[in-house]
C-alpha cells in the first residue's frame, strides 16, 4: 500500500507474520542465526537451522519415496517443476516431527497449520520455474490458502540451484543446514506477488531441500 503526500510516495508498512528482532532466534533446542532480512515482503535467510545428521536423515527417509513432482491443486506433471519430491507427512519419525515443530516455533505459527515436510531433489538441469506458492483465488485450495514458506537446504550445491526472487532481485545460494523463509499473507496483493520465486537449474552437483508450507487455518 502506498500514500502520496505532496508528490512524494510513502509506503505504509503492513504487519508481518514472522516477528523478531536482532540477529538470533531462540527456540527450544537451539539458537538460530538471522543472516539476511528483506523487510517487505518479508524474506529471511537463516543459518544453523538443521545439523548435518538431520539433513542426511531427511534425504535418506525420502529416497525410496521420490516421485516426479506435480504442481497445483490438481497435481499435474509439468515442465514448470522437473524435480522429484516426497511428502513426509505420513512418515512416523520423531526427528521429522521435531524438525516440523522447530520450524513452527521459529516462525511462531502452530505446527497444525503446516502441511508436513516436503522433500525435493534436483539433479543437474532440473529446476522449479517461477511460481507463487499460494493457490489462485479461484482454486478449491484457496479456502485455506498458504500464507508462508520455509525452505530448508539439505545439501550444498556446487553450482546453480539458487532460490531466486526475480521481482526483488534476490538470490539465495543453497547451503546445507540453512533456510530461507518468505511470506505472502499481506492485504496488499501487490506485496504477495513480489514473492514470485524459482529454484534455478542445478548446474553441477545435486540439490536437496525440505519445504514446509503453512496454511491460514489448521490443516489437521
Ligand atoms: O528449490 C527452491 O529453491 C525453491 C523451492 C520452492 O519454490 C518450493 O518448494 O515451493
Ligand atoms: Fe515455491
Amino acid at each position: 500500500m502506498s500514500l502520496t503526500i505532496l508528490g512524494a510516495e510513502y509506503s505504509l508498512k503492513e504487519q508481518n507474520l514472522f516477528n523478531f528482532s536482532g540477529n538470533k532466534i531462540y527456540v527450544e533446542d537451539r539458537e538460530i542465526d538471522v543472516l539476511v532480512k528483506y523487510e517487505q515482503p518479508l524474506v529471511v535467510v537463516l543459518g544453523s537451522v538443521l545439523d548435518d545428521e538431520e539433513c542426511d536423515k531427511l534425504i535418506e527417509l525420502s529416497k525410496d519415496r521420490l516421485q516426479r513432482s506435480k504442481i497445483g491443486a490438481d497435481k499435474i506433471v509439468s515442465d514448470i517443476r522437473t524435480s522429484s519430491g516426497a511428502f513426509l507427512a505420513d512418515v512416523n519419525d520423531d526427528m521429522v516431527r521435531r524438525i516440523e515443530k522447530r520450524v513452527a516455533s521459529i516462525v511462531g505459527i502452530p505446527v497444525e497449520h503446516a502441511e508436513g515436510l516436503h522433500i525435493l531433489n534436483y539433479k543437474p538441469g532440473q529446476e522449479y520455474k517461477e511460481h507463487f506458492d499460494y493457490f489462485a483465488a479461484t482454486s478449491r485450495a484457496a479456502s485455506n490458502n498458504r500464507i508462508c514458506t520455509f525452505v530448508l537446504y539439505l545439501s550444498d550445491v556446487e553450482d546453480g540451484g539458487e532460490t531466486y526472487f526475480p521481482k526483488l532481485g534476490l538470490k539465495v545460494y543453497p547451503k546445507k543446514g540453512m533456510a530461507v523463509y518468505f511470506e505472502y499473507f499481506y492485504n496488499d496483493q501487490t506485496l504477495n506477488e513480489l514473492t514470485l520465486h524459482a529454484g534455478l537449474p542445478v548446474v553441477t552437483g545435486e540439490k536437496w531441500i525440505a519445504t514446509l508450507w503453512f496454511r491460514r487455518k489448521k490443516c489437521i
